[in-house]
């Protein structure tokens, strides 16, 4: 059978931050409840910035299994753990600290390998290759969840638009060191990882990112980083943002609901984009009112 292409994104957008906050959680944990009960674990990849923030929803849910969650890393700072650059750290002040996940099953960098970017790169992938060589014969590691972030420039974990890394077929993890943002010298989960997932998660909220957005969703043939993230079936992506960072994309929002392979994905992006098309109608013909009418 030919590769499937892959499913179109699946575009959330909320209300309000509390909103997606909620709502992120309660994705978050029906995927681990799915994977659990699939794979018997949770195998989730965190970024840095301001997710950590927007992963606060999930402190205090009830039945999460977190025994069952095991956390890497997409991306790291070459910085010691405690460093305020480190990936690690950001996610453990406002996340990690607060929920009873195993140390030994939160994955960290060796911070005793931080002059050799090189042995950092290659020490990470043999953990990634340690975690799923036993459980997945596929060429690449199969996360159940990746959460990602949108860089200014429409950057993705630590793969910056034009970047040579972005040509990367073969490692898992591989090195960077002229990020041209941040700190300069990280290693990073490559493309063919994070489009190899089952779920590859963006979380966007702000003002400041409505025009980046517009480009990745609207403006994919661009090739931005962030627009190749589209992982092949069964894997699907998916895009929460607050109403602010959605305020100047054309992509149809579909509502927020369980979605769980390509065919649903498909049936919400052609529902959304009809819906969307009556209402660019309606407002054309100025039949949508907004408020009470004196005749
Ligand atoms: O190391 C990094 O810089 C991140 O991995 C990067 O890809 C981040 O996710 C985006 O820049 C979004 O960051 P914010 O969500 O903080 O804007």
């Amino acid at each position: 059978m030919p590769p499937q292409p892959p499913a179109p994104p699946v575009f959330y957008t909320f209300k309000s931050n509390d909103i997606l906050v909620d709502s992120l959680a309660n994705f978050v944990v029906k995927a681990q409840r799915d994977a659990v009960d699939k794979r018997g674990k949770f195998t989730i990849a965190l970024s840095r910035g301001s997710l950590a923030a927007n992963l606060r929803g999930l402190v205090g849910q009830e039945n999460v299994q977190w025994d069952k969650w095991e956390v890497f890393f997409c991306d790291e700072a070459a910085v010691p753990l405690s460093s305020e650059d480190s990936n690690y750290h950001s996610n453990y002040l406002s996340f990690l600290s607060t929920v009873p996940i195993p140390p030994s099953q939160i994955h960290t960098i060796d911070p005793s390998l931080l002059g050799d970017l090189e042995e950092l790169a290659d020490e990470y992938e043999k953990q990634l290759i340690g975690h799923f060589a036993a459980s997945n014969a596929a060429r690449y590691p199969t996360f159940d969840m990746i959460l990602l972030g949108m860089g200014p420039d429409g950057e993705t974990a630590s793969l910056f638009p034009g970047h040579e890394l972005l040509t990367e077929r073969d490692a898992w993890v591989s090195y960077i060191e002229d990020a041209p943002r941040g700190p300069k010298a990280r290693i990073t989960m490559t493309l063919p990882v994070l489009t190899h997932c089952y779920r590859a998660v963006f979380v966007v909220t702000g003002t400041e990112k409505a025009p980046m957005l517009h480009k990745i969703l609207d403006e994919p043939e661009a090739g931005l980083p962030c627009s190749r993230v589209r992982p092949a079936a069964p894997g699907l992506v998916f895009w929460f943002a607050d109403t602010e960072a959605a305020s100047e994309t054309a992509y149809p929002p579909t509502k927020f609901r369980w979605i769980d392979n390509q065919k649903e994905a498909e049936e919400a992006f052609e529902a959304a984009r009809k819906r969307k098309e009556r209402r660019v109608k309606e407002e054309e013909s100025g039949e949508e009112e907004s408020g009470p009418i004196r005749l």
